[in-house]
C-alpha cells in the first residue's frame, strides 16, 4: 500500500528559549527540501512515537542537547509542494548541553531574527513568538 500523499505529517518542532529571549534556529542543510531556509530544530514523528519524544529524539539527533521538559505551544498546518505538515510547535527552557552541528547544519541564537529566508510555515511565528518571549 502507498502512503496517502494527503494525508498531513506531524513534525515537532523546538524552541530553545533562553531566560534573555534569544531562540535558536538552524538552517536546513544541502539534500532536503528547502535546503538553506532557516528554522526551528525539531523533525517528523516516528510511528508509535509521542511529538515529546520525537522532540527529545530529533534535539539529540540535530544538535546533541537534552531537552529536559518543554510545554506545547502552538500548531500550524501548511501545505507545501513537497508535503502537506502538521507542526507541532514546544517551548522549551530547561535543556542540557551546548547545541553542536551534529548535520553539519549551521545554527544562530536570535533575539531580533536576523536569519533569512524563514520557512513559509515559521514565519507568522516569529510575531507570535514575540508575545511570550519578553512576556
Ligand atoms: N524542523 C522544522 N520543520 C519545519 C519548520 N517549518 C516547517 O514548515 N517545517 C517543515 O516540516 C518538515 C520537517 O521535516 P524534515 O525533513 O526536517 O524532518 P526530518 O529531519 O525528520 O527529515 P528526514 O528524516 O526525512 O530527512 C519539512 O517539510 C519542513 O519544511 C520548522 O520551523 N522546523
Amino acid at each position: 500500500m502507498t502512503a496517502n500523499p494527503a494525508a498531513p505529517i506531524d513534525v515537532a518542532v523546538g524552541i530553545l528559549m533562553k531566560p534573555n529571549g534569544d531562540v535558536l534556529l538552524g538552517q536546513r542543510p544541502e539534500g532536503k527540501p528547502y535546503a538553506g531556509y532557516w528554522e526551528f530544530p525539531g523533525g517528523k514523528v516516528e510511528r508509535d512515537e509521542s511529538i515529546l519524544d520525537a522532540l527529545k529524539r530529533e534535539f539529540v539527533e540535530e544538535l546533541g542537547i537534552e531537552v529536559v521538559s518543554a510545554e506545547p505551544w502552538c500548531g500550524v498546518e501548511h501545505v507545501y509542494p513537497h508535503a502537506h505538515v502538521r507542526l507541532h510547535f514546544y517551548i522549551s527552557r530547561d535543556w542540557k548541553g551546548e547545541p553542536q552541528s551534529l548535520e553539519g547544519q549551521a545554527f544562530a541564537w536570535q533575539g531580533t531574527l536576523g536569519v533569512e529566508p524563514l520557512l513559509p510555515a515559521t514565519i507568522p511565528l516569529i510575531e507570535w513568538l514575540d508575545r511570550v518571549r519578553y512576556s
